[in-house]
């Protein structure tokens, strides 16, 4: 096993996935550096929820390895993996999965809460978010009572309260309107790089991805190739893509 390079924050190496045997990954590479936006994209199937996963230990890649820092994802334990995801690791979801339960602050709060961070700070961050996601005014409805774009709000508030040191975004703003998609994923973006945080986000939509400081594109489980952006002459800077199958 070699470790990645020091700049990245994430690297995986020759990723395989399938499920049942049919292969949703087959031998993908991929550095992500530290602080950076990074847009996965590809159409639908094309194995971008799956390299996401991978990525953040929720499936074991077979084979393949996968290193955050220089920590072997793929050799840790299920419950170091857990330990991983709720210490360092954000995930939005394409739907929100709120606890029905709790009201939108303590949704919000509660991986900072499972955490053990104390009730008053992690309330305060949580306030925070929903504030700047323009949901501050539902802090204190449940989840029924609020539309499904405020319960993704809410949603991405909570990846974010947590501060982590890598988002995983899977299709954030599906759930939303268009109008709603650019202002959240706007707020998101301004967020990663004003707290230096690193976001691998998965989308179809060419919009999105434009935000993101580099794009990789996957079809059929494997690289695509990545998408020049016209401000970076010679494949730099926002266009530089490693991913490799
Ligand atoms: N839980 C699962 N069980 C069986 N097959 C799956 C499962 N999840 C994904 N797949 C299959 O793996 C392949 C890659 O799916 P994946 O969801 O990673 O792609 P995607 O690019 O994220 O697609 P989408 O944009 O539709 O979410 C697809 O053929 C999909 O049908």
């Amino acid at each position: 096993m070699v470790a990645p390079p020091d700049n990245d924050v994430l690297w995986a190496r020759g990723l395989h996935y399938s499920y049942n045997g049919s292969p949703a990954l087959t031998g993908v590479s991929i550095g992500v550096r530290e602080g950076e936006i990074l847009a996965v994209t590809g159409p639908r199937g094309s194995g971008k929820s799956t390299l996401l996963k991978c990525l953040s230990g929720q499936l074991l890649p077979d084979p393949g390895e996968v290193w955050f820092n220089s920590a072997p994802v793929h050799t840790l334990t299920r419950a170091a993996r857990e330990r991983l995801r709720r210490d360092r690791f954000g995930w939005i979801d394409s739907e929100p999965h709120l606890v029905p339960e709790l009201t939108a602050w303590e949704n919000a709060a509660l991986p900072l809460l499972v955490r053990g961070t104390g009730r008053r700070a992690a309330k305060q961050a949580a306030l925070e978010w929903l504030e700047r996601l323009d949901v501050g005014d539902c802090a204190r409805r449940r989840p029924a009572a609020l539309l499904q774009a405020q319960r993704q709000r809410v949603a991405i508030a909570r990846a974010l309260a947590a501060e982590p040191t890598v988002v995983f975004a899977d299709e954030p703003t599906a759930p939303l309107h268009s109008a709603d998609r650019a202002q959240v994923l706007r707020t998101l973006t301004t967020a990663a790089r004003s707290h230096h945080l690193t976001v691998v986000l998965a989308t179809l939509d060419d919009e999105s991805a434009a935000l993101a400081d580099r794009t990789v594109a996957l079809a059929d489980g494997r690289r695509g190739g990545g998408i020049p952006f016209p401000d970076a002459p010679g494949g730099e800077g926002r266009a530089a893509c490693s991913v490799s199958a």
